[in-house]
Formats: C-alpha cells, structure tokens, sequence
C-alpha cells in the first residue's frame, strides 16, 4: 500500500459511498502526487508475527489504531504458476491492481552484524507496482509471452489482458485487518483471514533505493516494544492458503525458495 500524509486506508474506508475505481483514481493522483516530490514509497520492508492477548494489550497502549476494514483478495498467476515461482505476486484488490516484485537483498556494501543479519532472515522486502500498463509489462517480461498488445483500458478490459496473459485467479480470501501505527512510519496491520489464520505484520515503506537495513532496524525496535522474542520466521497468509488449498503449488513453491 502507498502512503502519504493521508493514509490510503482513510480511503478506502469510504469505498461503501465511493467505487473502487474511484479509489483507484485517487490513489493514481496521490502516486503522481508522492512522485513528483521524490518521496514515492514503494518498498514495502516487513516482519509477520503471531500476536498474543499480551501483544495485542501491549499495542492497544503504545500504539495509535488507525482503523479496521475489510478487503477481498484475488491472486493471479499462469496456469504453469510462471510468476509465483519467480516470487512474483499479482494481485487485485479493492478494484486495484498490485504486484509485489523481489528485489535484491543486496543494499550497500559490508558485513551484516549478527542483529542484522536476524533481521534481514526475519524481514522480507518487495517493491510494490501499482500503475497498471507497468504492471502488464513487468508480467509480460517475467513470463516472457507473445501475448500481443495489452495496451488496453486497464478497469474495463480486465479480462482481456488476463486471458491474454494466460493469467487465472488461483487463490481467494477476504481479511479483516486492523492498523495501528507505532511511531514515525511504523505500521502494525493485525490479519484475520477468512479461512481461519491470524497473523500480524510491522511494516516500514521506503523509497525505491532506500534504506532497507534501517527500515529492519525500525521493524526489531518495533518487535522488541511489542515483546517479541526468537527468531521464529512466522508464516504469511499466503503460506498458509496455498499449503492448505495447492499442496503440490506449495511444495514447488518451497523448493524455488520462494517461500
Ligand atoms: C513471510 C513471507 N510472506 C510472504 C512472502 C512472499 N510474498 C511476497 S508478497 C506475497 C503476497 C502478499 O503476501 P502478504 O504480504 O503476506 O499479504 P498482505 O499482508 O495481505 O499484503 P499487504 O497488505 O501487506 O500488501 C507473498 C506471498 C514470503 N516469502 N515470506
């Protein structure tokens, strides 16, 4: 998700008197907004965790709750999983379209300290698109297909620069997510998913180029308020679903080391 000073969220919020594509049309205008004052955060740097009834009294008092809403989820890859097994995520949500794309672990040069390097194995990092005629070229590359032109309205031809791309709908879920934020740029997002998992995640966005090391930083001072412990990597949402709804999806995913 992008953010500004206006948190996006606000927005959507309001999606029961605005569409999506409306949504997405203000969202267009606050990217070219962030944009044109060099601020586009489209890193997103973040930690999932498993919040217990003492994080959670924990939060309720160190941080500021933002808000609670509801969005359905639509992910999309090729019949042949061509994106997810490079780390790609297609995703439609709220009328918009997103892709996270991996990016390199690699951000400055010199030795990690053993904090960091927990961190880093902890945290995960991707670049989020949201415009969608670079979205359907960053798709196109990665599964390199001669699919023709898809230089099409994007919110009324979905279909067809799906099919196009030989792009299905392969996982579905609804989430209720409550937002809190902790301090300057700290957002703790508490996932509960439709189909039974709960999960918690601290995220920090940066610029593309930024600093991902103190990004990590700010998700460990985050976690260590909140009173977590170990070095447990916690499952996302995605995680969950495919092993439960794709096994074999899953299995090569795992192999891929994707996930
Ligand atoms: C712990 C973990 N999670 C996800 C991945 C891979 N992956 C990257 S993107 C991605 C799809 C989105 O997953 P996630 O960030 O968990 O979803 P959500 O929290 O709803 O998105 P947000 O609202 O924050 O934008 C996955 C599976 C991974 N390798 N490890």
């Amino acid at each position: 998700m992008k953010r500004c000073g206006l948190e996006l969220h606000h927005l959507e919020q309001l999606d029961f008197t605005l569409s999506p594509e409306f949504c997405c049309s203000i969202r267009n205008t606050l990217g070219l907004k962030i944009k044109a004052s060099n601020v586009k955060m489209s890193v997103e740097v973040e930690r999932k965790f498993l919040c217990s009834e003492d994080m959670l009294e924990i939060l309720e008092k160190i941080g500021v709750c933002v808000g609670q809403r509801q969005f359905h989820d639509q992910y999309f890859d090729t019949p042949g999983f061509e994106l997810t097994l490079r780390d790609f995520w297609l995703r439609k949500r709220k009328g918009c379209w997103e892709l996270k794309c991996p990016i390199s672990t690699i951000n400055g040069t010199g030795e990690l300290s053993e904090e960091q390097s927990l961190a880093a194995k902890l945290c995960t990092h991707y670049k989020e698109i949201t415009n969608l005629p670079e979205i359907q070229q960053r798709v196109k590359k990665v599964i390199k297909g001669s699919c023709g032109d898809t230089e099409t309205t994007p919110s009324q031809e979905d279909e067809l620069w799906l099919s196009k791309l030989d792009l299905v709908c392969f996982a579905e879920f609804t989430t209720v997510r409550r937002s809190f934020t902790l301090e300057e740029g700290v957002q703790i997002d508490l996932d509960q998913a439709d189909f039974g998992y709960h999960v918690g995640e601290i995220e920090v966005l940066i610029p593309e180029g930024g600093d991902v090391h103190s990004a990590q930083e700010k998700i460990r001072n985050a976690a260590q308020k909140l009173g977590l412990s170990g070095d447990q990597q916690v499952e996302g949402k995605m995680n969950v679903y495919l092993k439960r709804y794709h096994p074999e999806h899953y299995a090569k995913i795992l192999s891929a080391h994707v996930l």
